[in-house]
């Protein structure tokens, strides 16, 4: 062949420094680039030889090699694929490749960051320039009589063809790194990069150093294996051991016996397990190896909760696993990690466009051969096959979450205090999701019992509630009126709350336990969808359920007295106060906050900025007391009392520690009160 020197078919003068400033924050992506080039050519070879136009010679084994030489400052990447002849490295190298990364820069010079790129994909092979001043490539293709090519390019846009030397099938492609780029001439770095892109390639994947020292390992002779090098036989004799006896006498005994070994140099362990689990068909794979895989993926020694198989080809491909990990209670501390994968190529984390947002919260792996991923992220977003992808998977969670709710409720009852969070966030996010999960949502009541809202409102009573608990409240039949609804009683703290739990189970009542961050926001979508319940914290108000008849007038005047003493021993003159006949005359006081006004609060809390004052967020309880209680019935025969003061202070905020945890300031103030009150009692 004769030698050319040719000039790239681009129109700009030097696309190399562009691809490099522009593409600085992940410039190790080369590697992916350049190993899925390999894998690719190997792939297309073992085509061939399927459909018999090429024969493998005799022990040959795929691999794509990676050979680092911090000496030389260069790093080769070495396939056993189909290769190139001059031919196809004119037309795949010097134009299309060019023109694919011109293409590339021309569709995305305007872009400001290059996040919006997936991947990368679709500028292959220069991504080499990334790192390179120069760029050799070797290959032999394996067409008959094809001869071995050199090209090399030195990051301008001229190159140079000759004819090559190589004698093996295949392509090695050098890069001569720039000064700026040589720590992936570093094994180490290598090996971390090579582990981040390429786990799960089809072939297998070697990183060598070079001219570095041989290394060996002995085996025992039945390991050995006909690849391996043999560098010696050794044989062991048997080891013993001269043990007493009971009677003294020693005796000789075998710890071990006679065996042959052989040392042999080092097999190379490949860096990518090329069946990946998602691969394998769901019942062919055991749980200890869906653990394995997880611990392996996400470094993640707690073990997950159960996991999702998906497995289709109809009508994408897209295979993959998610998990469940196990999670603590507060649902922002939850870092999910799903790797996005083409064909076993690594692309990314987190690719939200295709991966629903709520879903973000578990570990998975999704290998979706038909991504589009030349695209920019915007024009994914838009894109009516990714959104299929998004809604395919959200689908399946909840196929396998609903069907464990039905068929082994046991398992799925046991899981749902950590997997509620993660539902609940689905179901604010994705109305679909909601959907098929709003019958398997369950609620923990306060005797642990799991319940769903069906359990809690049955359908005949929401429809006919209104009879139960608004008896005289029969409008006029024209007015159009608001739905009655069905209040569901829940509790955010069982300890602070307590009191109040008390009080309920005396009635026979129950509440469920919503202690969650995400329940606050989950009720209130819940109540948006279905406009026959209501959630009421417990303490919201106090139920007719818990308190006597009694007699109205005589309650006013009783309710106006106590008023005025507490009002003027809190020095608080909008204290609102109630007084009931409480059936419990244990409970001297209590504090109500209306379910709004609640709300209204706990959200203002959570958007306030720090440092912001919450005090005028503050305020709408109500004090309760019990007119049944002794204490509540002393201050009252005895206003101008002594320590009546000091009992209304003291009630108040006993009152208030059973609704939300003391100021710091209050509680210094409570327990020196406390104390006081004890002394008073020693004299
Ligand atoms: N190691 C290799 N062995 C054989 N052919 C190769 C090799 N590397 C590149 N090629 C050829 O050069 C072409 C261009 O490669 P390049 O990496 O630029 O783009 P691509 O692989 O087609 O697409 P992608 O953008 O997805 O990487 C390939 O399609 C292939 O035909």
């Amino acid at each position: 062949m004769a030698n050319t020197h040719g000039s790239l078919s681009i129109n700009s003068e030097n696309i190399f420094p562009i691809i490099k400033k522009w593409l600085y924050s992940d410039h190790d992506i080369f590697f992916r680039e350049l190993i899925s080039n390999g894998c690719d050519a190997i792939t297309k070879l073992k085509k061939l030889s399927l459909i018999g136009e090429y024969t493998y010679p005799e022990g040959h084994k795929d691999s794509v090699r990676v050979v680092v030489n911090p000496e030389d400052k260069t790093l080769k990447f070495i396939d056993t694929g189909l290769g190139m002849t001059a031919d196809e490295v004119e037309e795949y190298i010097n134009q299309i490749a060019f023109s694919g990364a011109a293409d590339f820069l021309e569709k995305y010079k305007d872009k400001a960051n290059d996040d919006q790129i997936i991947g990368h994909f679709g500028l292959g092979f220069y991504s080499a320039f990334m790192v390179a001043d120069e760029v050799h490539i070797d290959t032999l293709s394996y067409q008959e009589g094809a001869k071995p090519v050199h090209w090399e390019c030195d990051g301008g846009t001229e190159y140079d063809m000759s004819e090559g030397t190589r004698t093996e099938i295949g392509t090695e492609i050098t890069l001569f790194l720039n000064e700026d780029c040589l720590e992936f001439a570093n094994e180490y770095r290598a090996r971390e990069v090579i582990s981040k892109y390429c786990s799960f390639m089809p072939v297998e994947i070697f990183l060598e150093k070079a001219n570095a020292e041989q290394e060996y390992e002995t085996i025992d002779e039945s390991e050995l294996r006909d690849d391996d090098v043999v560098v010696e036989h050794i044989h062991e004799d048997a080891k013993t051991e001269e043990i007493e006896k009971e009677d003294g006498t020693k005796e000789t005994k075998e710890v071990s016996p006679a065996r042959d070994r052989v040392k042999i140099n080092k097999r190379p362990v490949s860096l990518s397990d090329i069946h990946p689990l998602w691969t394998k068909h769901p019942n062919e794979c055991s749980d200890e190896e869906y653990k394995a895989f997880y611990r392996k993926v996400f470094q993640d020694y707690k073990e997950p909760l159960f996991w999702i198989h998906l497995n289709m080809d109809y009508p994408f491909n897209l295979k993959g696993i998610l998990y469940f990990p196990k999670i603590n209670t507060e649902y922002d501390s939850i870092e999910g990690t799903i790797k996005l994968y083409n064909n076993q190529v690594f692309i990314a984390d987190n690719i939200k466009e295709v991966i629903p947002e709520f879903l973000m919260l578990l570990k998975g792996v999704i290998d979706c051969p038909d991504l589009p991923l030349n695209v920019s992220r915007s024009a994914l977003q838009n894109d009516g096959f990714v959104k299929k992808i998004s809604d395919y998977i959200s689908k399946k969670v909840a196929d396998k979450l609903t069907g464990m709710c039905k068929t082994d409720r046991e398992t799925y009852e046991k899981y749902w205090d950590d997997i509620s969070p993660f539902i609940k966030f689905g179901c604010l996010k994705d109305e679909k999701f909601c959907d098929k999960m709003s019958d398997y949502i369950l609620f923990k009541d306060l005797d642990g019992k799991y319940q769903t809202l069906k359990d809690l409102v049955p359908e005949e009573e929401a429809a006919d509630v209104d009879v139960v608990e608004n008896p005289d409240d029969k409008q006029e039949d024209t007015e159009e009126k608001e739905p009655e609804k069905t209040t569901i009683f829940y509790v955010t703290d069982e300890v602070q709350q307590s009191q109040y739990i008390n009080l309920f189970r005396e009635e026979g009542k129950n509440a469920v336990i919503l202690k969650h961050n995400i329940d606050a926001p989950f009720i209130s979508h819940l109540e948006m969808k279905n406009d026959k319940i209501k959630f009421q914290r417990i303490d919201a108000d106090l139920t007719e359920d818990f308190v006597e008849a009694a007699d109205e007038a005589e309650l006013k005047e009783t309710t106006d007295s106590l008023t005025e003493i507490f009002r003027k021993a809190l020095g608080n003159d909008k204290l609102d106060v109630k007084v009931e006949k409480m059936k419990n005359e244990n409970i001297s006081s209590m504090i109500t906050l209306s379910e709004e006004s609640r709300r209204m609060q706990d959200m203002m809390k959570m958007y306030s900025m720090n440092g912001m004052d919450l005090g005028m967020f503050g305020g709408g309880e109500t004090l309760v007391l019990n007119a049944n209680n002794k204490l509540v019935q002393y201050i009252l025969d005895h206003k101008d009392g002594e320590h009546v003061n000091l009992f209304c202070e003291q009630l108040y905020d006993l009152a208030m520690i059973s609704h939300q945890p003391l100021a710091p300031e209050k509680m210094t103030k409570f327990i020196s009160r406390s104390n006081e009150i004890m002394m008073l009692l020693a004299k």
